[in-house]
């Protein structure tokens, strides 16, 4: 942490205020390397105001300038895809232990393949926690399979249709979120790989999204993938490409919906989910999409797990990163005290 107006430049130093709530009275300092829709949709005025008035400031890193002639910062957030920037903030992050990065690329990177991304739920093993959590069955074909060995594929593994197809790799750009549902398993010889092939599970059309920022979680309902009934499955064949139906800002929790298919899963569940994926996979930033099977009570399966998401949209994201924020610096400055 540094003293009031140490830090001489940056594009946010003009809102820069005396005053603070931090525990030393000090203001902490917060880098951020983001894109510029990110920064839009995370760093919004009502977010940075709250932070500078319980002294918190956020500066831009300059990609153009070397990383560890920038700063001093406390924390660096980050969210930039490629492997030069994960070896610059890699270097950082051992060269300066003093900074918060948050989070290491490594443990990025594992969510960046959709395969790896939902290991730790299949090893968590929560089938006695007030609910089971799993994950679907789901098949990978790897860059170097024939698109036209996929249908025998999905035949030996004894997959059962509807199937996801979604691209192996999420690397930010808008083709790994390109999904499509397919009917037939001949029609999935259209799609190129890498792939992962998951089966779908009906779940009445909504989806909880769960919000982690540290030790707090958020639940969000959004709309999601209707039900598919045996009858469509029978009459329809071929793959139909889907739009990102559960990512729309405009969330399904004041909608008139049938409780069993709404109501939230059990708290201790999801606690237990979000503390245990928080220390396996070694991120304190993330959101796990999780349905409930249809026509139970407590079968769930998660879907999808996000590095960084669009924390933006989270009800009350002000103050639960604020207090994040500072509890991290928190924690330092007693550890100091006490070392
Ligand atoms: N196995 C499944 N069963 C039923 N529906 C599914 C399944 N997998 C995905 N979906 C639906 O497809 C949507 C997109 O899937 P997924 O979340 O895996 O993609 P994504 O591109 O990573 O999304 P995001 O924008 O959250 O990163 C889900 O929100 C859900 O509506
Ligand atoms: O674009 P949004 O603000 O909605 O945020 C989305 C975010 O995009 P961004 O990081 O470019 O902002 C996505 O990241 P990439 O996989 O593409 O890296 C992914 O995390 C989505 O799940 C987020 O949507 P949410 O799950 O929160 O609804
Ligand atoms: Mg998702
Ligand atoms: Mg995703």
């Amino acid at each position: 942490m540094r003293l009031n107006g140490e830090i001489s430049s940056g594009e946010d130093e003009k809102e820069k205020q005396p005053g603070t709530t931090t525990f030393s009275g000090q203001k902490v300092v917060v880098g951020y390397a983001l894109t510029s829709k990110k920064k839009k949709s995370f760093l919004q005025p009502s977010f940075t105001s709250l932070a500078r008035n319980k002294g918190i400031i956020f500066v831009a890193v300059d990609l153009k300038k070397p990383l560890p002639e920038q700063g001093p910062f406390d924390i660096i957030l980050h969210k930039l895809s490629g492997e030069e920037w994960d070896d610059i903030i890699e270097d950082y992050r051992q060269k300066h232990p003093e900074v918060t990065v948050l989070d290491p690329p490594d443990a990025i990177r594992h969510l960046h393949n959709r395969q790896s991304m939902l290991q730790d739920v299949v090893d968590l093993n929560l089938s006695d926690c007030h609910g089971k959590v799993s994950i679907p069955r789901q098949l990978v074909i790897t860059k170097e399979k024939d698109p036209s060995s996929i249908p025998y594929e999905v035949t030996k593994a004894g997959m059962k249709l509807p199937l996801v197809a979604k691209p192996l790799v999420v690397d930010g750009t808008a083709k790994s979120h390109e999904l499509f549902l397919a009917y037939d398993e001949f029609s999935l010889s259209e799609l190129e790989p890498p792939l992962v092939l998951q089966e779908f599970v009906n779940h009445g059309g909504l989806l909880f999204k769960i919000y982690v920022v540290g030790e707090t979680i958020k639940v969000v309902r959004r709309f999601s993938l209707p039900n598919i009934s045996k009858r469509e499955l029978s009459k329809v064949a071929g793959v139909f490409r889907f739009p990102r139906v559960s990512c729309a800002a405009a969330s399904a929790d004041d909608a008139d919906l049938d409780p069993n298919i709404a109501e939230h899963p059990p708290t201790p569940l999801l606690e237990k989910l979000a503390r245990e994926l928080r220390h396996r996979l070694g991120l304190h930033l993330f959101n796990i999409d999780m349905i409930r099977e249809y026509g139970t009570k407590d079968v769930f399966y998660v879907i999808d797990i996000n590095y960084f998401p669009g924390y933006g949209k989270m009800p009350g994201y002000e103050h639960v990163f604020t207090d994040f924020l500072l509890s991290l610096t928190q924690s330092k400055f007693k550890k100091k005290l006490t070392t």
